[in-house]
């Protein structure tokens, strides 16, 4: 058996993947009354419309039943991981833990691995991450991601590997990490480019500008370069800077477009830039693109004064 907490986009999608390659998944929603909608009408219909739920998929409303299981999926957002390791205990003890978000928490500067690893100290813990929209793995679409784990991931790589999702492992957790976190700011910018109508020349000197401050941080934080290069990183950013079912992008859109955007939508790259920003300062590292999406997410520079900082820095060589 497979457990997975959290009923959202991402959570949902693996859950049918999985199911759909054979395995026994068992999946855990918070709301009770978004458990029984997804038993009775066998969609999740908030998350995923359409999609139906195989048989082999159970929706249940009590974390017990996930737990125990060959592994955990935690498909949560990053900045809801701490909350949800420090209200639930029980998850941990007794299966490795695979977190399956992209981000860096505000409140501990740590990456999903890192706050499990600091909250359970001596877990089996691992990160999948790399580009795919939930849609398309629960499609049936080929998928495929990166599984990054301290320890042997060859296990877990064969039980999550399925004829539509192929799994590539590394030990370079700090750089899967990072590069699903980070690939979220620079999509923002890549969509705050599309949006003020500034072009695809400007967005893709900005992807790859955005790229070299991505890889300059990870290697800082101990991470291999390399990987950055591959799913997690490299691979990432382009869908994500390139596709409107991007909601990081699709954000940065409507913030160039001076649009409001919908605040119950998880948009990552928000809260990572911020985090991002206080940790490429401690390290003293600069990322001229993730200052400037921080502070025109957060109001405090307007689009032109953007475009003018970084278009104004001092020349340097590649
Ligand atoms: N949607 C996508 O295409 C992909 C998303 N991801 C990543 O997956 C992570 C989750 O994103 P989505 O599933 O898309 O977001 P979502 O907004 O669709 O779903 C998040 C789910 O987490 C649940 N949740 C939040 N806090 C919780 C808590 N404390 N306890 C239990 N459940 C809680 C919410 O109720 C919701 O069902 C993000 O880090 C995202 O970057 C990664 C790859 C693809
Ligand atoms: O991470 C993703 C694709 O790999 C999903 O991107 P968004 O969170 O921007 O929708």
């Amino acid at each position: 058996m497979i457990g997975i907490v959290g009923a959202g986009a991402f959570g949902t999608a693996l859950a049918v993947a999985l199911a759909n390659g054979g395995r026994e998944v068992r999946m855990w929603a918070r709301d009770p009354a978004q458990v029984r909608a997804m038993q009775t009408a066998r969609q999740n219909a908030r998350a995923l419309p359409g999609v139906m739920l195989p048989e082999n998929l159970a929706v249940e409303a009590e974390l017990a039943a996930v737990l125990g299981g060959r592994a955990l999926l935690l498909a949560v957002p990053t900045q809801a991981l701490g909350g949800l390791l420090d209200r639930w205990p029980q998850i941990g003890a007794r299966q490795p833990l695979v977190a399956c978000c992209k981000g860096v928490d505000l409140a501990s500067l740590l990456g999903p691995v890192e706050m499990i690893l600091a909250r359970r100290p001596g877990a089996e813990a691992a990160i999948l991450t790399g580009p795919s929209f939930a849609f398309d793995i629960a499609r049936g679409l080929p998928t495929a991601l990166t599984l990054a784990a301290t320890g042997d991931a060859s296990a877990l790589q064969e039980l999550l590997s399925t004829p539509t999702l192929r799994l590539y492992r590394t030990d370079d957790v700090r750089g899967a990490e990072l590069g699903g976190a980070l690939k979220n700011v620079i999509a923002i910018a890549a969509g705050v480019v599309i949006g003020a109508g500034l072009g695809d020349s400007a967005r893709a000197a900005l992807m790859t500008r955005g790229y070299a401050e991505m890889v300059r941080l990870a290697e800082v934080l101990g991470a291999r370069a390399e990987t950055l290069a591959g799913l997690s990183g490299f691979g990432d950013l382009v869908l994500t800077c390139t596709s409107s079912q991007s909601r990081n992008f699709r954000f940065g859109v409507a913030l160039g477009r001076r649009e409001a955007f919908d605040p119950a939508v998880t948009v990552e790259g928000v809260a990572t830039a911020r985090a991002v920003v206080r940790l490429a300062a401690e390290r003293g590292v600069d990322m001229p693109v993730t200052a400037m999406v921080d502070a025109l997410a957060s109001g405090r520079i307007t689009l032109e004064s953007a475009e003018a900082h970084l278009m104004n820095r001092p020349l340097k060589q590649e």
